[in-house]
């Protein structure tokens, strides 16, 4: 077993930590590094997994898992350039950042598997995307996914796809507990209790997430079978229709995805360079 070691121990640092002990993975396996003393006694007291400092870290871990927020990473090469060798395995998961900025930083070789996974690795159903750089094998690729695979389900795409996958699935379940958010403000309105409320929109998502999972339909058509001929669903439909909600979602999931390239751009060697 490979021990893996989680640099910036934040909310997807958190997420993976949490994940792999689920997934039975021992905290024996596993390490984290966290610039703040007081969120890393917590974590450790939550999951029973070591808290170390960077150099340490990168000492005994085969695997790297880079997740720290992109504006920070230019402070983690800084403290881990010169110590990472090519036997280890970098993990990124920073949206945005190539594998090349990795690898222009870290020693000659050195294999670095970008990854963009989302928040649900919490509860074991992420979804995560991963791409290999320059230096990533096969096996690494393999490694990579069968640690993923045991948090939530993974695709592999090449890298200059992640800046959409970014936008989809990364932030997608901002953009699904928004909307839940919203339906729940809808119940309050009609004069619900919040509580009564919040339940019937959660078991209503998860339940369409499992018909949506499960079913050989496509959402169109179960959207349809909602729909009853001069019934309450079309009513709500046509207000959607009318204050644009589909093209409002086309231009988040748009804008999510500017923000990704712009976030890698100036770590591209030169502005043409691509994933
Ligand atoms: N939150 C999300 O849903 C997702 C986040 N990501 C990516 O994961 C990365 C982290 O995002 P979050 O977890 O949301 O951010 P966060 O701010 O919750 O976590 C980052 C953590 O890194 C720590 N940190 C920063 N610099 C450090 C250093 N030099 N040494 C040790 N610890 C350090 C911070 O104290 C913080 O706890 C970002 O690059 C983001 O793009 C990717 C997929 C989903
Ligand atoms: O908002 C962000 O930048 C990160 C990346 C994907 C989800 N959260």
């Amino acid at each position: 077993m490979s021990t893996i070691a989680v640099l910036g121990a934040g909310k997807i640092g958190e997420s993976l930590l949490s994940g792999l002990i689920n997934a039975g993975y021992s905290p024996e396996d596993l390490l984290f590094t966290e610039r703040y003393q007081q969120r890393a006694d917590e974590l450790s007291e939550r999951y029973g997994v070591r808290g170390a400092d960077l150099p340490d870290a990168v000492r005994r871990a085969d695997v790297l898992v880079v997740s720290v927020k992109p504006q920070d990473i230019e402070a983690l090469l800084d403290e881990t350039a010169e110590i990472v060798t090519p036997d280890k395995l970098v993990v990124t998961l920073c949206a945005g950042l190539p594998t090349s900025m990795f690898e222009r930083r870290f020693a000659a070789g050195t294999p670095v598997v970008r990854v963009m996974p989302n928040t649900p690795m919490l509860v074991g159903e992420a979804m995560s995307a991963v791409s290999g750089g320059s230096h990533a094998t096969e096996s690494h690729l393999e490694l990579v996914e069968r640690m993923l695979g045991s948090v939530g389900r993974v695709v592999r795409v090449p890298e200059n796809q992640q800046d959409a996958v970014t936008a989809l699935s990364g932030s997608g379940p901002a953009y699904f507990f928004y909307l839940v958010e919203a339906m729940i403000d809808a119940g309050i309105l009609l004069g619900l209790p919040r509580a009564v409320a919040a339940e019937l929109v959660v078991q209503s998502a998860v339940g369409s997430a499992a018909m949506l999972r499960e079913g050989e339909g496509h959402p169109v058509i179960m959207r349809e079978g909602v729909t009853s001929p001069a019934g309450t669903t079309i009513s709500g439909v046509r207000e959607l229709e009318k204050h644009g909600v589909r093209a409002a979602l086309i231009d988040a999931v748009e804008a999510a995805h500017s923000r990704s390239v712009e976030l890698g751009a100036k770590h591209r060697q030169d502005p043409g360079e691509s994933d």
